[in-house]
């Protein structure tokens, strides 16, 4: 028998009962909840992971929805639990949803919802942010400066790389990878060569447009190309995004022979998610190759690093915070709670809503 676990509840006489795993920022969540009569119960434990018991307990006897984290394990367990309590919705509070099995949850017919589009921008300034500071070499500069160990201007102190000019490789143009493909190409005039399974058709008119408009102003137009395999971008890229999903065709696409085609001296970033670069064969190229450096949001095993990771002065690495700004996740918790309501059947004024909804 679980432990029970220690709840907030908002509007305890609410008909319907939507749990929240986690507290989530943001009030418009809970008064879009309150508003269709439903009693919100969020899940205050202070540890960070909730286990699949921790959730079962959560979930009781009679449970309506939950909104639930990535960090979470949602799979033919959970899918059974909130089903026999009668609910009929999940949402993730995430847009990539591997920690789900979609086809459990089908099976119990429960419907399952994530949160794509309000994360898009802020990730992908966060991919911009760690391809600036890792050719900058902000990070180590930083540290160096607090090691009060600056003496005065050097000519050969902290030399990074231009990118102006250079090639910025996307792989997986989707609404993240195309996002950050444009803030490259705009903000620092990189060239784009790009890897996904389908042609990004807006992203190639908004750099073919864009060089236009900087051969108009006698400048060096940029241009894109769309890549014919995945090898094609790691060889000719100087800085490379990973913005795909994970699942069986992206596990371990990184891997210790594709590391040793990239350019020496190339920026590798990963915000999409840690399994998709074998992390082990990560280590190792870092080691042996000082000029070529990653930013990482993402990690294989989540929370922690492989050995050595930390040591490495050419990483930097951030803890998952690609979409943490206040609009975003508030966008988030919003998203989540309105799949939630639409999947369930308790909104009364749909139309008002129903274009906010993002579905799986
Ligand atoms: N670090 C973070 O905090 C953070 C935040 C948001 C999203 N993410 C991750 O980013 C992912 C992408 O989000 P999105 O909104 O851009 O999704 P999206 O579906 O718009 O884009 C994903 C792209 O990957 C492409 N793709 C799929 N398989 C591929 C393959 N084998 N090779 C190349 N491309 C492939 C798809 O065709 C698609 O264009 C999410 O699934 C999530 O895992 C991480
Ligand atoms: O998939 C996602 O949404 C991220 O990992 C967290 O925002």
């Amino acid at each position: 028998m679980a432990k029970p676990v220690s709840i907030e509840v908002w509007n305890p006489s609410g008909k319907y009962r939507v749990v929240s795993t986690k507290s989530m920022p943001g009030t418009r969540w809970i008064n879009l909840l309150i508003a269709q009569d439903c009693r919100v119960e969020i899940c205050t434990e202070k540890k960070t992971i909730l286990s699949v018991e921790d959730i079962v307990a959560l979930i009781g006897d009679k449970c309506d929805g939950v909104i639930g984290q990535l960090t979470e394990d949602w799979g033919e367990t959970l899918f059974a639990a909130l089903s026999r309590a009668g609910g009929k919705a999940f949402s993730n509070m995430a847009v990539g949803y591997n920690n789900v099995d979609v086809n459990a949850a089908n099976k119990y017919g429960v419907a399952v919802g994530n949160t794509p589009g309000v994360l898009t921008e802020t990730t992908a300034e966060l991919a911009a942010s760690l391809s600036l500071a890792a050719a900058r070499r902000i990070v180590e500069a930083d540290e160096f400066m607090r090691a009060g160990l600056y003496d005065g201007w050097l000519p050969y102190l902290f030399v990074g790389n231009l990118l102006k000019g250079q090639t910025v490789g996307v792989i997986g143009a989707g609404r993240i990878g195309s996002a950050y493909a444009r803030m490259m190409v705009e903000g620092f005039k990189m060239n784009l060569i790009y890897y996904d399974l389908y042609q990004a058709t807006r992203l190639e008119k908004f750099v073919t447009a864009y060089g236009a408009f900087l051969q108009a102003n006698g400048e060096q137009p940029v241009t894109w190309k769309r890549a014919s395999s995945m090898d094609e971008v790691l060889r000719e890229a100087d800085v490379i995004s990973l913005h795909p999903v994970l699942d069986k065709t992206t596990y371990h696409l990184i891997n210790k022979e594709r590391l040793s085609t990239m350019k020496k001296e190339a920026i590798l970033v990963n915000c999409s998610r840690g399994p998709v670069v074998d992390e082990v064969a990560l280590v190792e190229h870092l080691k042996q190759n000082p000029k070529f450096r990653v930013g990482l949001d993402v990690f294989e095993d989540e929370p922690y690093m492989k050995p050595g990771l930390a040591e490495l002065k050419n990483a930097i690495v951030v803890p998952h915070i690609a979409s943490a700004s206040k609009w975003t996740r508030e966008g988030m918790a919003t998203l989540a709670a309105l799949n939630v309501l639409v999947c369930q059947d308790l909104i009364i004024e749909l139309h008002l809503i129903l274009d906010q909804v993002q579905f799986i």
